[in-house]
């Protein structure tokens, strides 16, 4: 069995998310937070600072993620962060967003590789002094990847350049910056990464079902964990039921009503309104929506509520009938 993770999303699995999912379901030896950007002010939002509180995150499990391309953002965030007790920080090298790679951050700095080689090189030679300033244990350092920005080809001199530096793990969606999410995975080039690469590595890309996970684990056995994204939002039991060999595929309804009532209520006290709370249940249930065949006029129901009641009555309507 391969340990998996859960991958961040923004807008998705913010700490509320992350806390239910593992009361529920579980499963997993990591979860990741939606990224962080530290910049020039050198403080954390309240939004930031809220989804990395210890208190309301398990520190030995949650990764926090940074997306920034200046090494004092970085090393000022990580340290912070290792003084509130996370072991590992990872720092993203992925994101295909427009705007974000617009700023060479994300998957954008890939295309600048002699700016990333001395960002890792000013990372690894001052982490330590950082964080003895601020009382904190050494945290490590991951990285969550694309294979570049243009061309996959750009991927043989960026894992020259991870092989360098002591990453803690290497996650790689073998993708480019412009397939964003849908275009065909490379898998060629993750054959290479585990050729080649120093370190270990986590595959990360389009698993929805135990199958897709027991396909990686076969053809990849020094693999060392498999991240799950979109498939595991949209079947919550999926890392449950591979670590039960449970090959199910039908939903515990009752269990998912209590997930998915402990999420609403939980968004109900924190944010402001019905609006914020209904987009992000509206949210999920672009993920979720795939697990109800044959249901789209109620799944429409509920994407067009607009009042809370409104939206539980759509809920239990779907889930009751199902
Ligand atoms: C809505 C959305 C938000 C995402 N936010 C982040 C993020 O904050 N940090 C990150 O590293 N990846 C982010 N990702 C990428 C996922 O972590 C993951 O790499 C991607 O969904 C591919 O894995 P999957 O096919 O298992 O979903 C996001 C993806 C989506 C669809």
């Amino acid at each position: 069995m391969k340990k998996l993770y859960l991958a961040p999303l923004e807008g998705v699995t913010d700490s509320i998310y992350r806390n239910t999912f593992c009361k529920y379901y579980g499963s997993v030896d990591k979860v990741y937070t939606p990224f962080i950007s530290p910049n020039s002010t050198f403080k954390f939002t309240t939004r930031e600072f809220k989804d990395i509180d210890p208190d309301k995150n398990d520190v030995n499990i949650t990764v926090p993620q940074l997306l920034t391309n200046n090494e004092d953002h970085f090393l000022w965030a990580a340290a912070e962060i290792a003084a509130l007790g996370f072991k590992e920080i990872n720092f993203n090298l992925g994101c295909p967003s427009g705007t974000v790679v617009a700023k060479k951050k994300g998957s954008g700095l890939l295309y600048y590789p002699e700016e990333l080689d001395m960002m890792l090189d000013s990372i690894f030679n001052r982490l330590e002094t950082e964080c003895a300033i601020k009382n904190a244990k050494v945290p490590n350092i991951s990285i969550k990847t694309r294979l570049g920005k243009v061309e996959p080809e750009e991927f043989y001199e960026i894992l020259g350049i991870y092989n360098k530096y002591p990453i803690s793990e290497l996650t790689i969606h073998p993708r480019i910056q412009s397939d964003y999410y849908r275009e065909p995975i490379k898998m060629e080039f993750f054959d290479y990464a585990m050729a080649n690469s120093k370190h270990p590595i986590v595959y990360n890309g389009d698993l929805t079902s135990i199958n897709d996970i027991k396909l990686i684990e076969e053809e990849y056995p020094n693999v060392n964990a498999i991240m799950l994204g979109r498939g595991l939002i949209s079947n919550p039991e999926l890392a449950l039921n591979y670590n039960n060999h449970d090959d199910r595929h039908e939903l515990d309804l009752e269990k998912f009503k209590k997930f998915h009532d402990e999420l609403l209520n939980q968004y109900i006290d924190i944010l402001s309104g019905e609006k914020p709370v209904l987009h992000r249940m509206k949210e999920f249930w672009s993920f979720w929506q795939s697990n109800y065949t044959d249901c789209e006029k109620a799944i429409k129901k509920i994407r067009k509520a607009n009042k809370i009641q409104e939206y539980k009555d759509y809920v239990a309507l779907l889930l009751n009938n199902y």
